[in-house]
C-alpha cells in the first residue's frame, strides 16, 4: 500500500456558505515522503485547504485520499481518527496548551490516539523528551517551564516534535514561520525538512513566503492548480 500517495485530490470543489467557490482542483498528489511547498497570497485558500485533506472540512464534491484511504467517504469522527492517528499537523500559532508542561505538549497526540501510542513505545516520557533533544530543546529546566515561557522559536520545536511523536507518515504545516526573523526560519524549515526525511513522511508546507521554496522537492502555486482563483 506505500505506492498510493501521501495525498491524491481529484475533482475537488469547496466554497464557504453564502461565498463563490473557493477551491476547484482538478488534480493534485503528494507522493510518499515528498516535501511540497505550497504557496500563494493571503486569502487565496491555503489554510481552507490543508482543513479539507486534515478532514476538518468537507468538501462540496470530488475525493481526497490520504495515505490511501478515502476520507470523502468517512464520517467525521472517523476522519478524526485517521487525523489523530496518521498526521502530524503544525498550526499557524502552534497551538500549544499552556497548561501543559513541554513535555506534556508533546505527548499529546499519543492522548488521542493508541496507534501513536503504540508507535512512540512504552516510555512515552522519554520518547518526547528524545525528540525534543534531537530539535535542540534537551535542557531539563527548560523542559519543566510553563510551554508559553517558551521563546517563539523555542515553541516551534515543540509542536515540530509533538507533530513527529508516533511517527505520521504525512506531516502539513500551516505557515509556521511567520514570527520568525530570516535567519531563525531557515533554521526552523531545516529541521523540519531533516526530521520528515528521517522518519519517511510526506511534508505539506503551506506559506505565502516564496522565498523558502529552495527547502523542499517541489514547489506548486496554488493558483496553479486551483481553476476557480485562475478565472476569478
Ligand atoms: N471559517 C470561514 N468561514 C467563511 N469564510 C472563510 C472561513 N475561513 C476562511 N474563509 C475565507 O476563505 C478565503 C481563504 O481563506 P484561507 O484562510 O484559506 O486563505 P489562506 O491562503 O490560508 O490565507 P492566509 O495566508 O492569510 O492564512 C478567504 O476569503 C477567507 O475569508
Amino acid at each position: 500500500m506505500t505506492d498510493t500517495p501521501a495525498i491524491k485530490i481529484r475533482d475537488l470543489d469547496f466554497a464557504w456558505p453564502q461565498s463563490p467557490p473557493l477551491l476547484d482542483i482538478a488534480g493534485f498528489d503528494l507522493a510518499r515522503g515528498e516535501k511540497l511547498f505550497l504557496r500563494g497570497p493571503s486569502g487565496s485558500g491555503k489554510s481552507t485547504l490543508l482543513g479539507l485533506v486534515a478532514g476538518v472540512l468537507e468538501p462540496q464534491s470530488g475525493t481526497i485520499e490520504v495515505l490511501g484511504e478515502n476520507m470523502t467517504g468517512l464520517a467525521g469522527s472517523k476522519r478524526d481518527r485517521l487525523r489523530a492517528d496518521r498526521m502530524g499537523v503544525i498550526f499557524q500559532m502552534f497551538n500549544l496548551v499552556p497548561y501543559l508542561s513541554v513535555v506534556q505538549n508533546v505527548m499529546l497526540p499519543c492522548r488521542f490516539s493508541a496507534a501513536r501510542r503504540k508507535a512512540a513505545g512504552d516510555d512515552l516520557a522519554g520518547e518526547a523528551r528524545r525528540l525534543l533533544a534531537r530539535l535542540g530543546l534537551s535542557d531539563e529546566k527548560l523542559l519543566a517551564r510553563p510551554v508559553t515561557d517558551l521563546s517563539v522559536g523555542q515553541q516551534q520545536r515543540v509542536a515540530v516534535a509533538r507533530a513527529l511523536i508516533g511517527g505520521p507518515q504525512l506531516l502539513i504545516a500551516d505557515e509556521p514561520t511567520s514570527a520568525l526573523d530570516a535567519d531563525a526560519r531557515d533554521r526552523f524549515i531545516e529541521l523540519l525538512t531533516e526530521e520528515a526525511s528521517g522518519s519517511g513522511a510526506a511534508l505539506l508546507f503551506v506559506s505565502h513566503d516564496g522565498s523558502l521554496a529552495s527547502h523542499f522537492d517541489r514547489s506548486v502555486d496554488l493558483a496553479e492548480i486551483n481553476r476557480a482563483r485562475a478565472t476569478a
